[in-house]
């Protein structure tokens, strides 16, 4: 059985990271040793601000909490200051009580990428499976690391990034050269398999690819629009990335 997406539309950014630390603290309250899916880039930056203000001012406790994230690009090490790992240490990790031994990340300097993956895949499954996954979105519907033409069943893998994704994350990088080429990341299977999903979008520049994720054909033309395969996922966008619906 599948459903609609469902669609929270909010005024801007600062709602949106509002609403889904919201969602991400009820679900840690809820179950504190909650498996929780995490996003790295520009759109879950506000969020996971909010996280931390309600660990420092309410207790929110993440010391039970397993994570674990979508991606992370071939060849950056933990300490290389683009590595995702690094950013979620900056992010998040190192402001809150998580044990660091709950959280994972891909290691895009594993010497033995194929028993990785399958390693990674196996952990997610040894902790239950993804109880709340986050995702970005983007400007070509990619989710994760899944680039347009990424199949619906794929699992945690190695992958070519786009051009067009290359180009939007030059921004975080001293040089469009020094953005890795490839990737590690969880396969489309694998994100639906998360028993619930909140995805974000913020900003026109994600207009375009939230109208062809809800309102388009089901296509590996635009991975976003998988999601409509799965039962319980929830879009909070704002107004801006609203306006092609
Ligand atoms: O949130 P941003 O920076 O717009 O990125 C959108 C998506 O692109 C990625 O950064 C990968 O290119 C994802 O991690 C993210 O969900």
């Amino acid at each position: 059985m599948t459903s609609d997406p469902k669609l929270t539309i909010l005024d801007g950014p600062d709602e949106v990271a509002d609403h889904v630390a919201g969602i991400f603290a009820d679900a840690v309250v809820a179950n504190p040793s909650v498996v929780l899916g995490l996003a790295t880039g520009g759109s879950p930056v506000a969020t996971y601000g909010r996280l931390i203000d309600r660990h420092r001012t309410a207790g929110l406790d993440f010391s039970r909490v397993t994570t674990f994230n979508l991606d992370e690009y071939i060849g950056l090490g933990p300490d290389h200051p683009q590595s995702f790992r690094h950013f979620m240490q900056q992010q998040l990790f190192d402001h809150v009580n998580v044990n660091l031994a709950k959280t994972h990340v891909p290691d895009g300097c594993c010497r033995d990428l194929d028993a990785h993956v399958a390693a990674y895949e196996a952990a997610i499954t040894g902790a239950g499976g993804i109880e709340l996954q986050l995702l970005g979105i983007g400007s070509n519907g990619h989710i994760a690391f899944n680039e347009p033409g990424s199949p619906a069943d794929s699992r945690t893998r190695k992958v070519a990034l786009t051009q067009e994704t290359i180009d939007a994350n030059s921004r975080f990088f001293d040089s469009i050269d020094d953005v890795p080429r490839t990737a590690i990341t969880m396969g489309i299977g694998t994100i639906l398999e998360s028993r619930r999903i909140v995805l974000i979008a913020t900003g026109t520049s994600k207009a375009e690819a939230v109208a062809a994720a809800i309102r388009g054909p089901r296509t590996i033309d635009c991975p976003a629009s998988l999601l409509q395969s799965h039962d319980d996922v929830t879009l909070v966008i704002d107004q801006a990335a609203a306006a092609q619906l």
